[in-house]
Protein backbone atom coordinates (compact mmCIF):
# COMPACT_ATOMS: atom_id res chain seq x y z
CA UNK A 1 0.00 0.00 0.00
CA UNK A 2 1.26 3.51 -1.05
CA UNK A 3 0.28 6.00 0.89
CA UNK A 4 -0.40 8.85 -1.83
CA UNK A 5 -1.91 11.98 0.04
CA UNK A 6 0.27 15.13 1.02
CA UNK A 7 -0.07 15.75 4.41
CA UNK A 8 -1.04 18.50 5.97
CA UNK A 9 -1.77 20.18 9.54
CA UNK A 10 -5.07 20.22 10.87
CA UNK A 11 -6.88 21.94 13.52
CA UNK A 12 -8.98 19.49 15.67
CA UNK A 13 -12.23 21.37 16.97
CA UNK A 14 -12.57 20.96 20.64
CA UNK A 15 -16.05 19.29 19.95
CA UNK A 16 -13.64 16.00 18.88
CA UNK A 17 -11.55 16.36 22.53
CA UNK A 18 -14.60 16.15 24.16
CA UNK A 19 -14.72 12.08 24.35
CA UNK A 20 -17.55 12.06 26.90
CA UNK A 21 -21.10 11.37 26.20
CA UNK A 22 -22.95 13.78 26.00
CA UNK A 23 -24.67 14.15 29.36
CA UNK A 24 -27.95 16.06 29.13
CA UNK A 25 -30.79 13.92 27.51
CA UNK A 26 -31.28 10.41 27.92
CA UNK A 27 -30.96 9.87 23.81
CA UNK A 28 -28.35 12.10 23.49
CA UNK A 29 -25.92 10.37 26.71
CA UNK A 30 -25.79 7.41 24.41
CA UNK A 31 -24.24 9.61 21.71
CA UNK A 32 -20.43 10.38 21.31
CA UNK A 33 -19.87 13.99 20.45
CA UNK A 34 -18.80 13.36 16.82
CA UNK A 35 -22.59 12.43 16.46
CA UNK A 36 -24.34 15.71 17.09
CA UNK A 37 -23.06 17.93 14.65
CA UNK A 38 -25.43 20.77 15.43
CA UNK A 39 -23.03 21.05 18.83
CA UNK A 40 -19.64 21.50 16.32
CA UNK A 41 -19.55 25.19 16.87
CA UNK A 42 -17.83 26.03 20.31
CA UNK A 43 -20.12 28.50 21.00
CA UNK A 44 -23.15 26.72 21.02
CA UNK A 45 -20.96 23.44 22.47
CA UNK A 46 -19.81 25.96 25.13
CA UNK A 47 -23.07 26.04 26.28
CA UNK A 48 -24.24 22.72 27.42
CA UNK A 49 -22.77 20.92 30.37
CA UNK A 50 -20.35 19.10 28.36
CA UNK A 51 -18.94 22.04 26.88
CA UNK A 52 -18.65 23.96 30.10
CA UNK A 53 -16.85 20.06 31.98
CA UNK A 54 -14.76 20.64 28.98
CA UNK A 55 -13.79 24.23 29.65
CA UNK A 56 -12.93 23.40 33.75
CA UNK A 57 -11.12 20.57 31.89
CA UNK A 58 -8.98 22.51 30.19
CA UNK A 59 -8.54 25.21 32.68
CA UNK A 60 -7.51 22.53 35.71
CA UNK A 61 -4.77 21.30 32.97
CA UNK A 62 -3.24 24.64 31.91
CA UNK A 63 -2.84 26.15 35.16
CA UNK A 64 -0.85 23.15 36.32
CA UNK A 65 1.21 23.44 33.36
CA UNK A 66 1.58 27.23 34.11
CA UNK A 67 2.55 26.76 37.75
CA UNK A 68 5.15 24.49 36.38
CA UNK A 69 6.14 26.75 33.98
CA UNK A 70 6.32 29.93 35.74
CA UNK A 71 8.23 28.29 38.81
CA UNK A 72 11.15 26.59 36.53
CA UNK A 73 10.90 30.39 34.88
CA UNK A 74 11.58 32.17 38.41
CA UNK A 75 14.37 29.39 39.29
CA UNK A 76 15.69 30.23 35.62
CA UNK A 77 16.03 34.08 36.66
CA UNK A 78 17.51 33.55 40.03
CA UNK A 79 19.88 31.25 39.34
CA UNK A 80 20.76 31.22 35.78
CA UNK A 81 20.38 28.11 32.91
CA UNK A 82 21.25 24.60 34.67
CA UNK A 83 24.97 23.54 35.08
CA UNK A 84 23.54 20.02 33.96
CA UNK A 85 25.28 18.49 30.76
CA UNK A 86 21.70 18.03 29.31
CA UNK A 87 19.26 20.37 29.72
CA UNK A 88 15.46 18.81 29.55
CA UNK A 89 12.61 19.30 27.35
CA UNK A 90 11.26 22.98 29.95
CA UNK A 91 14.56 24.35 30.24
CA UNK A 92 15.46 24.25 26.63
CA UNK A 93 11.68 26.01 25.65
CA UNK A 94 12.39 28.65 28.18
CA UNK A 95 15.88 29.18 27.29
CA UNK A 96 14.55 29.45 23.60
CA UNK A 97 15.57 32.83 21.89
CA UNK A 98 14.09 33.91 18.27
CA UNK A 99 15.92 35.84 15.66
CA UNK A 100 14.76 39.13 17.65
CA UNK A 101 16.05 37.36 20.49
CA UNK A 102 12.46 37.31 21.77
CA UNK A 103 11.87 34.16 24.63
CA UNK A 104 8.60 32.25 24.23
CA UNK A 105 5.79 33.28 25.87
CA UNK A 106 4.36 30.85 28.59
CA UNK A 107 1.23 30.70 26.40
CA UNK A 108 3.40 29.00 23.63
CA UNK A 109 5.66 26.71 25.77
CA UNK A 110 2.31 25.63 27.47
CA UNK A 111 1.08 24.77 23.81
CA UNK A 112 4.42 22.63 23.44
CA UNK A 113 4.37 21.19 27.13
CA UNK A 114 0.58 19.84 26.32
CA UNK A 115 1.52 18.21 23.05
CA UNK A 116 4.47 16.22 24.34
CA UNK A 117 1.95 15.36 27.39
CA UNK A 118 -0.56 14.34 25.39
CA UNK A 119 1.21 12.30 22.78
CA UNK A 120 4.12 11.18 24.80
CA UNK A 121 2.01 9.75 27.93
CA UNK A 122 -1.21 8.03 27.51
CA UNK A 123 0.32 5.87 24.28
CA UNK A 124 3.02 4.61 26.10
CA UNK A 125 0.79 3.92 29.01
CA UNK A 126 -1.29 1.87 26.54
CA UNK A 127 1.93 0.50 24.88
CA UNK A 128 3.03 -1.12 27.67
CA UNK A 129 -0.08 -2.17 29.27
CA UNK A 130 -1.08 -4.22 25.89
CA UNK A 131 2.42 -5.34 25.93
CA UNK A 132 2.48 -6.74 28.70
CA UNK A 133 -1.20 -8.53 28.70
CA UNK A 134 0.54 -10.25 25.80
CA UNK A 135 3.48 -11.48 27.35
CA UNK A 136 0.91 -12.25 30.11
CA UNK A 137 -1.09 -14.50 27.54
CA UNK A 138 1.69 -16.05 25.62
CA UNK A 139 4.14 -17.41 28.53
CA UNK A 140 6.19 -19.23 26.05
CA UNK A 141 7.13 -15.58 25.30
CA UNK A 142 7.32 -14.24 28.50
CA UNK A 143 10.02 -16.92 29.51
CA UNK A 144 12.02 -15.96 26.53
CA UNK A 145 11.80 -12.46 27.20
CA UNK A 146 13.13 -12.85 30.51
CA UNK A 147 16.46 -14.95 30.55
CA UNK A 148 17.68 -12.40 27.64
CA UNK A 149 16.72 -10.10 30.20
CA UNK A 150 18.89 -12.37 33.02
CA UNK A 151 21.87 -12.84 30.84
CA UNK A 152 21.67 -8.94 29.50
CA UNK A 153 21.78 -7.73 32.92
CA UNK A 154 24.32 -10.10 33.92
CA UNK A 155 23.64 -10.27 37.62
CA UNK A 156 23.03 -6.66 37.82
CA UNK A 157 19.54 -5.38 39.90
CA UNK A 158 16.73 -4.75 37.76
CA UNK A 159 17.06 -0.87 38.90
CA UNK A 160 20.37 -0.68 36.74
CA UNK A 161 19.02 -1.31 32.99
CA UNK A 162 21.40 0.77 30.96
CA UNK A 163 21.05 2.36 28.14
CA UNK A 164 23.76 -0.17 26.23
CA UNK A 165 21.44 -2.98 27.28
CA UNK A 166 18.48 -1.76 25.38
CA UNK A 167 19.67 -2.81 21.83
CA UNK A 168 20.34 -6.58 23.44
CA UNK A 169 16.80 -6.85 23.84
CA UNK A 170 16.15 -8.21 20.49
CA UNK A 171 13.04 -11.27 21.49
CA UNK A 172 11.18 -8.39 24.06
CA UNK A 173 11.75 -5.99 20.43
CA UNK A 174 10.12 -8.81 18.52
CA UNK A 175 7.58 -9.00 21.00
CA UNK A 176 6.59 -5.16 21.51
CA UNK A 177 6.40 -4.60 17.66
CA UNK A 178 3.44 -7.84 17.51
CA UNK A 179 2.20 -6.60 20.44
CA UNK A 180 1.99 -2.81 18.92
CA UNK A 181 0.54 -4.40 15.12
CA UNK A 182 -2.21 -6.29 17.34
CA UNK A 183 -3.19 -3.43 19.86
CA UNK A 184 -1.72 -0.03 18.34
CA UNK A 185 -2.32 2.34 21.06
CA UNK A 186 -3.22 5.17 18.47
CA UNK A 187 -5.86 3.37 16.64
CA UNK A 188 -6.90 5.82 14.13
CA UNK A 189 -5.47 9.12 12.38
CA UNK A 190 -6.86 11.66 10.20
CA UNK A 191 -5.87 13.59 7.09
CA UNK A 192 -6.78 16.37 4.57
CA UNK A 193 -6.51 15.37 1.59
CA UNK A 194 -4.10 18.48 -0.54
CA UNK A 195 -4.48 16.71 -3.76
CA UNK A 196 -7.02 14.18 -5.41
CA UNK A 197 -6.40 10.25 -4.58
CA UNK A 198 -7.95 7.63 -6.20
CA UNK A 199 -7.98 4.38 -4.05
CA UNK A 200 -9.68 0.88 -5.79
CA UNK A 201 -11.22 3.07 -8.72
CA UNK A 202 -13.01 5.53 -6.32
CA UNK A 203 -11.55 9.49 -6.72
CA UNK A 204 -11.64 11.11 -4.00
CA UNK A 205 -11.18 15.17 -3.83
CA UNK A 206 -8.79 17.24 -2.10
CA UNK A 207 -10.08 18.88 1.27
CA UNK A 208 -11.58 15.75 2.36
CA UNK A 209 -11.04 14.37 5.44
CA UNK A 210 -9.71 10.54 5.69
CA UNK A 211 -9.66 8.02 8.29
CA UNK A 212 -6.58 5.74 8.76
CA UNK A 213 -8.05 2.59 10.13
CA UNK A 214 -4.08 1.51 11.63
CA UNK A 215 -5.77 -1.00 13.78
CA UNK A 216 -7.43 -2.45 10.35
CA UNK A 217 -4.52 -2.38 8.55
CA UNK A 218 -2.28 -4.53 10.99
CA UNK A 219 -4.86 -7.02 11.24
CA UNK A 220 -5.59 -7.17 7.43
CA UNK A 221 -5.06 -10.71 6.48
CA UNK A 222 -4.36 -9.30 3.39
CA UNK A 223 -1.34 -7.45 4.61
CA UNK A 224 -0.15 -10.30 7.65
CA UNK A 225 -0.78 -13.92 7.29
CA UNK A 226 -2.88 -15.27 10.51
CA UNK A 227 -3.30 -11.38 11.49
CA UNK A 228 -4.78 -12.22 14.95
CA UNK A 229 -2.51 -14.22 15.90
CA UNK A 230 0.29 -12.98 17.90
CA UNK A 231 3.67 -14.27 16.53
CA UNK A 232 6.76 -12.02 17.16
CA UNK A 233 9.01 -14.24 14.48
CA UNK A 234 7.29 -12.12 11.89
CA UNK A 235 9.27 -8.98 12.69
CA UNK A 236 12.74 -11.06 12.30
CA UNK A 237 14.47 -9.31 9.70
CA UNK A 238 14.54 -12.15 7.11
CA UNK A 239 10.50 -12.13 7.66
CA UNK A 240 10.41 -8.77 6.41
CA UNK A 241 12.12 -8.54 3.59
CA UNK A 242 9.49 -8.56 1.23
CA UNK A 243 7.28 -6.48 3.41
CA UNK A 244 5.85 -3.02 2.38
CA UNK A 245 7.57 -0.75 4.58
CA UNK A 246 3.24 0.84 5.35
CA UNK A 247 2.59 -2.41 6.61
CA UNK A 248 3.21 -1.76 10.12
CA UNK A 249 2.60 1.85 11.36
CA UNK A 250 2.42 2.34 15.20
CA UNK A 251 4.07 5.62 14.76
CA UNK A 252 1.94 6.79 11.78
CA UNK A 253 4.84 7.45 9.18
CA UNK A 254 5.69 10.50 6.52
CA UNK A 255 6.44 13.64 7.41
CA UNK A 256 4.18 13.65 10.69
CA UNK A 257 5.01 10.72 12.30
CA UNK A 258 5.73 10.66 15.79
CA UNK A 259 8.11 12.68 17.03
CA UNK A 260 8.48 9.99 19.99
CA UNK A 261 8.86 7.15 18.66
CA UNK A 262 12.67 6.23 19.93
CA UNK A 263 11.84 7.48 22.90
CA UNK A 264 8.59 5.85 23.62
CA UNK A 265 9.82 2.04 22.56
CA UNK A 266 13.09 2.68 24.80
CA UNK A 267 11.37 4.15 27.64
CA UNK A 268 8.87 1.03 27.60
CA UNK A 269 11.46 -1.51 27.39
CA UNK A 270 13.39 -0.56 30.44
CA UNK A 271 9.74 -0.11 32.01
CA UNK A 272 9.04 -3.83 30.97
CA UNK A 273 12.31 -5.51 31.55
CA UNK A 274 12.33 -4.03 35.29
CA UNK A 275 9.19 -5.39 35.51
CA UNK A 276 9.87 -8.81 34.16
CA UNK A 277 13.42 -9.23 35.72
CA UNK A 278 11.33 -9.28 39.03
CA UNK A 279 8.39 -10.70 38.48
CA UNK A 280 6.27 -13.14 36.39
CA UNK A 281 3.37 -11.81 35.21
CA UNK A 282 0.08 -13.91 34.49
CA UNK A 283 -3.45 -13.42 33.09
CA UNK A 284 -5.85 -13.14 36.04
CA UNK A 285 -8.01 -16.07 36.14
CA UNK A 286 -11.36 -14.17 37.33
CA UNK A 287 -10.60 -11.14 35.17
CA UNK A 288 -13.58 -9.70 32.99
CA UNK A 289 -13.10 -10.65 29.29
CA UNK A 290 -10.81 -7.80 27.54
CA UNK A 291 -13.27 -5.68 25.64
CA UNK A 292 -10.69 -2.84 23.45
CA UNK A 293 -12.28 0.43 23.43
CA UNK A 294 -11.03 2.61 20.38
CA UNK A 295 -11.23 6.30 21.75
CA UNK A 296 -8.15 8.11 20.73
CA UNK A 297 -5.75 6.00 22.81
CA UNK A 298 -6.85 2.23 22.36
CA UNK A 299 -7.91 0.96 25.59
CA UNK A 300 -10.32 -1.27 27.56
CA UNK A 301 -13.73 -1.26 29.34
CA UNK A 302 -12.57 -2.84 32.24
CA UNK A 303 -9.07 -2.80 31.90
CA UNK A 304 -6.45 -5.16 31.94
CA UNK A 305 -6.34 -7.31 34.81
CA UNK A 306 -3.04 -9.57 35.12
CA UNK A 307 -1.14 -10.89 38.50
CA UNK A 308 2.33 -10.27 39.65
CA UNK A 309 4.34 -13.15 40.96
CA UNK A 310 7.80 -12.89 42.54
CA UNK A 311 10.30 -15.19 40.33
C1 LIG B 1 4.06 3.90 22.20
C2 LIG B 1 3.96 5.20 22.30
C3 LIG B 1 3.53 6.12 21.19
C4 LIG B 1 2.73 5.88 20.11
C5 LIG B 1 2.06 4.56 19.72
C6 LIG B 1 2.65 7.11 19.36
C7 LIG B 1 1.95 7.24 18.17
C8 LIG B 1 1.88 8.42 17.45
C9 LIG B 1 1.15 8.58 16.22
C10 LIG B 1 0.34 7.48 15.52
C11 LIG B 1 1.29 9.86 15.82
C12 LIG B 1 0.67 10.51 14.59
C13 LIG B 1 -0.61 11.16 15.00
C14 LIG B 1 -1.34 11.76 13.83
O1 LIG B 1 -0.78 11.92 12.79
O2 LIG B 1 -2.51 12.10 13.98
C15 LIG B 1 2.13 10.53 16.79
C16 LIG B 1 2.51 11.86 16.73
C17 LIG B 1 3.29 12.49 17.68
N1 LIG B 1 3.87 11.91 18.78
FE1 LIG B 1 3.72 9.97 19.34
N2 LIG B 1 3.38 8.07 20.00
C18 LIG B 1 3.94 7.52 21.12
C19 LIG B 1 4.77 8.14 22.05
C20 LIG B 1 5.18 9.45 21.97
C21 LIG B 1 6.07 10.10 22.91
C22 LIG B 1 6.73 9.41 24.11
C23 LIG B 1 6.20 11.39 22.52
C24 LIG B 1 7.01 12.52 23.13
C25 LIG B 1 7.86 12.42 24.08
C26 LIG B 1 5.42 11.57 21.31
C27 LIG B 1 5.29 12.74 20.63
C28 LIG B 1 4.56 12.89 19.47
C29 LIG B 1 4.41 14.17 18.78
C30 LIG B 1 5.01 15.51 19.22
C31 LIG B 1 3.62 13.91 17.66
C32 LIG B 1 3.15 14.92 16.61
C33 LIG B 1 4.16 14.93 15.47
C34 LIG B 1 3.74 15.87 14.36
O3 LIG B 1 2.55 16.14 14.21
O4 LIG B 1 4.61 16.33 13.63
N3 LIG B 1 4.80 10.36 21.01
N4 LIG B 1 2.48 9.63 17.78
Amino acid sequence: MEYKSKVVACDVPNFLMEFSFCPYSSVYSLLPMFLLPWLWPDCIFYLTSGGRRFLRNCNYVHNVADDIINKRRQLLQKEGPPKSLHLDFLDILLMARDEDGHPMTTHEIRNEVDTFMFAGHDTTGAAVNWILYNLAKHPEYQVKVQAEIDTVLQGRDSDDVLWSDLPNLHTLQLCMKEALRLYPPVPFIQRVLTQPIEIDGKAIPPGTLITIAIINLHRNSLVWEDPDEFRPERFLPENLKNKDMYSFVPFSAGPRNCLGQNFALNEAKVLISRILHRYTIELAPDAPAVQRSATVILKTDHGLWVRLKRR
